[in-house]
């Protein structure tokens, strides 16, 4: 097992991405505490660590965090550290996050101010809950989960890209200021991953059509391109990250299905 002993915080656990990460830490042997708001969607999550990896060495255990709230991140990053009797953490993966397909004559202000709360306040509130301990005990990772929004311009996804590229530039610049503590950032940059909850709140059609996308369905029900990638690549790219060697800094992974243009 490849991350036995690590103690690592992961929030937006409960579906897609998070639930899939969830797994391959749990797989390979590490202490791990889940986060979201949807708090039985996590105990599903655990269930089924438990059920496909009875012979896994790692620990899992849900909490309730709502990532729009510092002290709900501060409470399950105190958990982790007092369940695993540490006073930081390895590792810190943020999933959580929203995508709303929108026109911007459409105006969907309650659903640009949701991405904004989630996708970036989210990230603040991660960073600024985990970055003093990690600090302090001289090591640490940060992952976050973006997006290729965060490098490429997807018309009708305009709030959501700019959300995305708030978190690489908060990303690197932080990175470039923790150079030399032990503590590192890094972004995994999805395409599209099958499965996931992430459309499912989806209310423009108008948006949608345009883009030839579902919504109301899961990630890649009714999508012209069958190939898509699936949560567990993108855990192989979390672990490839906290895998690496110590003089070695992943800082970035762009992964995208082949055929994605
Ligand atoms: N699927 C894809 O094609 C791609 C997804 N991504 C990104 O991956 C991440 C995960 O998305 P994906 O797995 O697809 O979608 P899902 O909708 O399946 O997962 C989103 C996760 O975020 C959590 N979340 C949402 N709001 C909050 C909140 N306020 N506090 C805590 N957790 C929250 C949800 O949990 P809950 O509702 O229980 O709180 C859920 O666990 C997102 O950041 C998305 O932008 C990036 C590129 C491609
Ligand atoms: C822009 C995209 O559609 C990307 N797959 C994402 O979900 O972030």
């Amino acid at each position: 097992m490849l991350l036995t002993g690590q103690v690592i915080c992961l929030v937006g656990a409960s579906s897609g991405i998070g639930a899939g990460v969830a797994e391959g830490l749990y797989r390979e042997g590490a202490k791990v505490i889940i986060g979201a708001r949807r708090l039985n969607k996590l105990e599903d999550v655990v269930k089924l660590c438990n059920d496909n990896h009875p012979n896994s060495q790692g620990q899992i255990h849900p909490v309730e965090c709502d990532v729009t709230s510092r002290e709900s991140v501060q409470k399950l990053f105190d958990t982790a550290c007092e369940q695993y009797s540490c006073s930081s953490v390895d590792a810190i993966v943020n999933c959580a996050g929203v995508m709303y397909f929108t026109k911007m004559k459409n105006a969907q202000m309650d659903q640009w101010d949701q991405t904004v709360d989630v996708n970036c306040k989210g990230a603040t509130n991660c960073m600024g809950v985990a970055i003093p301990p990690m600090v302090e005990a001289k090591k640490g990772k940060i992952i976050s989960i973006t997006s290729d929004a965060g490098v490429r311009d997807f018309p009708n996804l305009a709030v959501y890209c700019a959300s995305k590229r708030f978190v690489e530039t908060l990303t690197e610049i932080t990175r470039r200021e923790l150079v030399g503590t032990g503590v590192t950032l890094h972004t995994i940059l999805p395409g599209d991953v099958k499965g996931t909850d992430l459309l499912l709140r989806n209310t423009d059609t108008e948006a949608a059509d345009a883009m030839g996308v579902s919504i109301g369905v899961p990630v890649g029900e009714g999508f012209a391109r069958e190939q898509l990638i699936d949560p567990n690549d993108i855990a192989n790219a979390v672990i490839t990250m906290l895998t690496s060697p110590p003089h070695v800094a992943i800082n970035s992974i762009l992964i995208e299905p082949r055929d994605q243009e």
